[in-house]
């Protein structure tokens, strides 16, 4: 060949090579093996934010430090030595997934360096869009559970009051805080207690309910915090665990705290600022990692006042308060409620009793003391001893009767003996049907045993 034809050859080959340097839809650039820029494709000008000819003649090494890219392909190759595929971020805010190829001359120094870069930025954005859309998938399923749990519970309510609260225990069931329920006895505090450790992330551990009043202080304390062997006469050989070990990453309840002792209050306060327990006779501590719910009837200020709860356990577990109100005060509850009550009851007896108008109406009218637990003993007892199978007015009213209260926000002025004795009836009635035993009552409230059975008697009031 001659040497015109040569060159021909090799300047088409050129034009050849630019031309598709330049249709391509990937950025190619080829450095020399100091990373000097030589030849570059057109479609890089987008990408990099540089003309071609910005880019020709310029070091790979300065484009770096001036942020043309943040990591330089064709430095990493100099630097390694071998090919590299790294991605990269340009200063125009594009991604590219960059491969550079080093050619060796004979003695193995680079000589060029080719690289080639695709651009995956909407591939990323793609990418972290999906991510996104999974994490947002991931609460509404968590969110979806809750309610969904709370569903389960079946906690039937219509009225504004429970709404919020089942609101606001949607939103606290995943947290560590204490929670202190709050509210006359037989609203469901025990029932919802259940239900936050139901709706948590918590609800395959132990629920552990203990109820403070109903145990002797010595007894509570080793129910509570377990004993070592020999700790006391009669412990245990191998010791026990206390509840709060027991419950592990659970939930223990606390119910009817304001009857803890001020001895076991104080003792867990520190279990519950130091988040760990030690067995009675134990030296070695164990960490306290479930969650506590606390409940009483009581108004724990009034106990503070008269030197009864301690204030500073007060605090600690009022983190979240949840003020459960009665039954009288959210009426609208009522109905969902007969209807579960008398379902349950008609299958536990094998029964298809329904109520008539008029007993219907005397329940909803009925202003329960006892709360929730009075009402499904009234709807217990009307399965039960009715003997057809519509329950009549007066079957209701007959049930209702002895309790029946006087409505005291009513205009109507009754004689305040038989106010005060209606009011009695109705605190033993509650108390009975809670405590059982003459001695509990007693207790409860703060009474002698002896003018429990007195007033019962005068009261006609039944007990077992
Ligand atoms: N929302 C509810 N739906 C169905 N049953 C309920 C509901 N709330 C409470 N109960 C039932 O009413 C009864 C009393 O509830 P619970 O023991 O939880 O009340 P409490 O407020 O803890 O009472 P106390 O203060 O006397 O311990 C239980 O039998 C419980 O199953």
């Amino acid at each position: 060949m001659h040497s015109e034809d040569i060159l021909d050859y090799y300047k088409q080959a050129y034009e050849e090579l630019k031309l598709i340097l330049d249709l391509s839809f990937d950025q190619i650039t080829i450095a020399d093996g100091n990373g000097i820029f030589t030849k570059v494709s057109k479609s890089c000008e987008p990408y990099f934010g540089v003309t071609e000819n910005g880019l020709i003649g310029c070091n790979a090494f300065e484009l770096e430090k001036n942020g043309v890219f943040d990591t330089s392909v064709t430095a990493e190759v100099i630097r390694k030595g071998e090919k590299v595929t790294l991605i990269q971020k340009t200063g125009a805010n594009r991604t590219l997934m960059v491969t550079g190829i080093p050619m060796f001359d004979e003695e193995g120094q680079i000589i060029k360096i080719i690289n080639i870069s695709k651009d995956i930025t909407e591939n990323q954005m793609l990418g972290q869009e999906l991510k996104d859309i999974q994490s947002q998938l991931q609460w509404f399923q968590k969110e979806l559970n809750k309610r969904q749990a709370i569903y389960d519970s079946k906690v039937n309510y219509k009225s504004v009051s429970m709404n919020k609260i089942m609101e606001l225990i949607l939103h606290i069931c995943d947290l560590d805080a204490t929670v202190l329920l709050l509210g006359e006895t037989g609203v469901g505090k025990g029932y919802i207690a259940k239900v936050i450790h139901e709706s948590s992330i918590r609800k395959n551990e132990p629920f552990v309910p203990i109820n403070c009043g109903a145990i002797p202080e010595n007894l509570l304390e080793s129910e509570l915090f377990g004993y070592e062997s020999g700790a006391f006469t009669g412990a245990t050989k191998g010791g026990k665990k206390g509840l709060f070990e027991i419950a592990g990453k659970g939930t223990i309840f606390l119910d009817e705290i304001g009857d803890m002792p001020m001895n076991l209050q104080v003792k867990l306060l520190h279990v519950l600022d130091d988040k760990k327990v030690l067995r009675l006779g134990g030296e070695k501590p164990i960490k306290v990692e479930g969650r506590l719910i606390a409940a009483t009837n009581k108004d724990l200020k009034k106990l503070i006042q008269e030197g009864k709860f301690r204030e500073d356990l007060y605090y600690r577990l009022n983190v979240v308060p949840i003020n459960i109100p009665p039954l009288r005060e959210r009426k609208v509850d009522i109905p969902a409620l007969v209807k579960m009550f008398l379902d349950n009851y008609n299958n536990e007896h094998g029964t298809h009793k329904t109520i008539s108008e008029g007993g219907y109406n005397i329940l909803i009218d009925y202003n329960y003391p006892g709360n929730i637990r009075e009402l499904e003993n009234i709807i217990e007892r009307l399965v039960i001893t009715t003997l057809g199978d519509i329950v009549e007015d007066i079957q209701v009213a007959e049930i209702i009767e002895p309790t029946k209260e006087i409505n005291y926000n009513s205009d109507e002025i009754v004689p305040l003996k038989q106010s005060v004795e209606e009011l009695e009836r109705r605190i033993l009635i509650s108390a009975f049907e809670k405590y059982k035993t003459t001695r509990k009552v007693a207790e409860a409230l703060d009474i002698d045993q002896s003018t429990v059975v007195k007033k019962a008697k005068r009261l006609k009031i039944k007990y077992s």
